[in-house]
């Protein structure tokens, strides 16, 4: 029988790994960090496996070239700006949707859904990205992961946007790439749906157990049909 979610008003995506493949203007940004620092460059197949937890925490990974460890407070204070002015200066050079996306915000958007942003990205990129990709305006609210005082995996950015968008948690639906998205959907009650291709640290979405995943966003429609009124 084909899978699909009723009722669901409200789809809130997550956007790094899940909307855009953001990895190669990320990992730009790290090695422009790198070389300043005298550091050995890391390159996009590791910064791939690090985005998704904010971007304070990419710079720690790239700093000590590990997924946990804590680096030198002093190397951290060194190169934090020169990341982000290097990413502010480049965010959306390489940065692309992934296949399928950008259409199915616009056939979800026709059946009458609801549309969030949720990621742990910095409002200032986020909104830098969304304006360069030209679907900021797809969006009913955009959350970052400074918008609020706790980010995913909290469940807050989903209560909050089910807060000022009044659907409830069972009328709204997550589609995110990482363990991260599973647990602040699952915290919240929120159905979600993974995406196959992402970053999620180098693992299968799989093992984070979400309701169902696709390997693309041109799936997403079949799974939802039309807004619940
Ligand atoms: O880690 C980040 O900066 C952003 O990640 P997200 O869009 O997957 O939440
Ligand atoms: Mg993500």
């Amino acid at each position: 029988m084909t899978l699909v979610f009723t009722a669901k008003r409200l789809i809130a995506f997550d956007l790094d790994g899940t909307l855009v493949d953001t990895v190669p203007d990320l990992a730009a940004a790290v090695d422009a960090m790198q070389a300043a620092l005298d550091l050995p460059a890391r390159g996009e197949a590791r910064v791939r496996d690090w985005v998704g937890n904010g971007m304070e925490r990419l710079v720690r990974r790239a700093l000590t070239n590990d997924l946990t460890a804590e680096p030198d407070a002093d190397l951290l204070a060194r190169g934090w700006p020169v990341f982000l002015e290097a990413y502010a200066a480049r965010p959306c050079v390489h940065s692309r949707f992934y296949p399928g996306a950008e259409r199915s915000l616009n056939e979800l958007r026709a059946a009458g859904y609801q549309l969030a942003c949720i990621t742990n990205k910095h409002s200032r990129f986020t909104d830098l990205l969304l304006d360069a990709l030209g679907v900021y305006d797809h969006f009913s609210l955009v959350l970052s992961g400074d918008s609020l005082p706790r980010r995913k995996p909290d469940p807050l950015p989903l209560q909050h946007a089910g807060a000022q968008l009044q659907v409830t948690a069972t009328q709204m639906l997550m589609v995110g790439d990482s363990i991260t998205d599973v647990r602040a959907a699952r915290a919240a009650g929120v159905d979600i749906v993974g995406v196959s291709y992402g970053y999620n640290n180098g693992r299968d979405i799989r093992a984070a157990a979400p309701d169902h995943v696709i390997d693309t966003l041109a799936e997403l429609s079949a799974l939802l049909p039309r807004a619940a009124a």
